[in-house]
């Protein structure tokens, strides 16, 4: 964090002015997004509320080598690409003083559907009221016709929602399939994971995680597959249903579906999801078992989420930003 000057104690939030950052301390966030990313995440609102609590956030020109840019105190990215990450790692060793958003190795770890998933078993969820499972799943990298026998022998129930394996930001890779039965599962393109569809009374529950602070909210799902759909067959694609802008939140639901997941959980499920990812921005997808009220499901994890569908994002967001810049100036020696 740089000093521009004296801190004034009269400068209460709220009384801080646009334009007066001279007087405050700075922290200048430096950040790399797509475009996309970037209207999504840093609207207005935010900007200015960001400015009056004294940070700004400055775009990372991706022609020109990092350590000219800043300097900057924390380093927010959502790129993809091998190149993208050698300049993170090489700019994190050259600058130990920035706090970079986060490891590339533990981003990359989310960008494959299988990879993704691999710690929630192993999580001590124990005395949280719940059970938290992941559907059973595998992949398909090749052959599209073994696909039918490859089911069979793993014994997966039907029916199954067929995902891209690689998630790299593009629409395609969003792309979902849910399949009644599995001579179809051979029309679709590897690489796959196939994974079993868990009824869930059609509301998904996004927990977004920013550092130490997390926000459920509900959001609309697929519904349930009723006994005698199950005599469908084919694969049928379904849109981006639960990234919607619409939230299930305000809806006429049925109470045991809509219920949040109980506190507990949903602090313990962040906390070691956190850890064991080795991520601090993040949101999980669970579904709750159908008549069940405390088995669940994870079946997606995003990095750098849409967090400006995320109720209160600004303050969540601001806060977060403070609070790195302070701890760290916490863990500092006194001079
Ligand atoms: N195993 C499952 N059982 C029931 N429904 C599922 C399952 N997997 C996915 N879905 C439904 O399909 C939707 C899309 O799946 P998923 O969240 O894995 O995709 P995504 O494209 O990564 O989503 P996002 O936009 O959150 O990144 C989920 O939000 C949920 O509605
Ligand atoms: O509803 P959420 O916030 O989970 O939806 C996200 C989605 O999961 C992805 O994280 C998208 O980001 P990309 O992977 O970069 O496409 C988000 O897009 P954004 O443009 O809204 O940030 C979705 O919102
Ligand atoms: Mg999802
Ligand atoms: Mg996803």
């Amino acid at each position: 964090m740089r000093l521009n000057g004296e801190i004034s104690h009269k400068e209460e939030e709220g009384e801080k002015e646009n334009g007066n950052l001279e007087a405050q301390k700075v922290v200048v966030v430096g950040y790399a997004l797509t475009s996309k990313k970037k209207k999504s995440f840093l609207q207005p609102k935010f900007e200015v509320l960001a400015r009056k609590k004294g940070i700004i956030f400055i775009a990372i020109d991706l022609n020109k080598p990092l350590s000219d840019q800043g300097p900057f105190d924390v380093v927010l990215h959502k790129m993809s690409g091998k190149e993208w990450c050698e300049v993170i790692e090489d700019y994190k060793q050259k600058h130990p003083e920035v706090t970079v958003l986060d490891p590339p190795d533990a981003i990359q770890h989310l960008h494959n559907r299988q990879s993704m998933l691999q710690n929630v078993p192993d999580l001590d969820l124990s005395d949280c009221h719940g059970k938290v499972y992941v559907p059973r799943q595998m992949v398909i990298t090749k052959d599209p016709s073994s696909i039918p026998d490859e089911v069979s022998e793993a014994g997966l129930k039907l029916p199954l929602v067929a995902k891209p394996l690689l998630v790299d930001g593009t629409a395609k890779s969003h792309e979902m399939f849910l399949a009644y039965d599995r001579f179809s599962l051979s029309k679709l393109e590897p690489p796959l994971v196939l994974q079993e569809f868990v009824n869930h009374g059609g509301v998904l529950f996004k927990i977004y995680i920013v550092g130490e602070a997390i926000k459920v909210v509900r959001r609309f799902s697929l519904p349930n597959v009723s006994k005698s759909e199950l005599a469908n067959v084919g694969v049928h694609s379904f849109p981006r249903v639960s990234s919607a802008t619409e939230s299930a939140d305000d809806a006429d639901l049925d109470p045991g579906i809509a219920e949040l997941p109980p506190q507990p959980l949903l602090e313990r499920l962040a906390r070691e999801l956190r850890s064991r990812l080795g991520l601090r921005l993040f949101n999980i997808d669970m579904i709750r078992e159908h008549g069940t009220r405390d088995v669940f499901y994870v079946i997606d994890i995003n990095y750098f989420p849409g967090y400006g569908k995320m109720p209160d994002y600004e303050h969540i967001f601001t806060d977060f930003l403070l609070s790195l810049v302070q701890s760290k100036h916490k863990k500092r020696p006194e001079t």
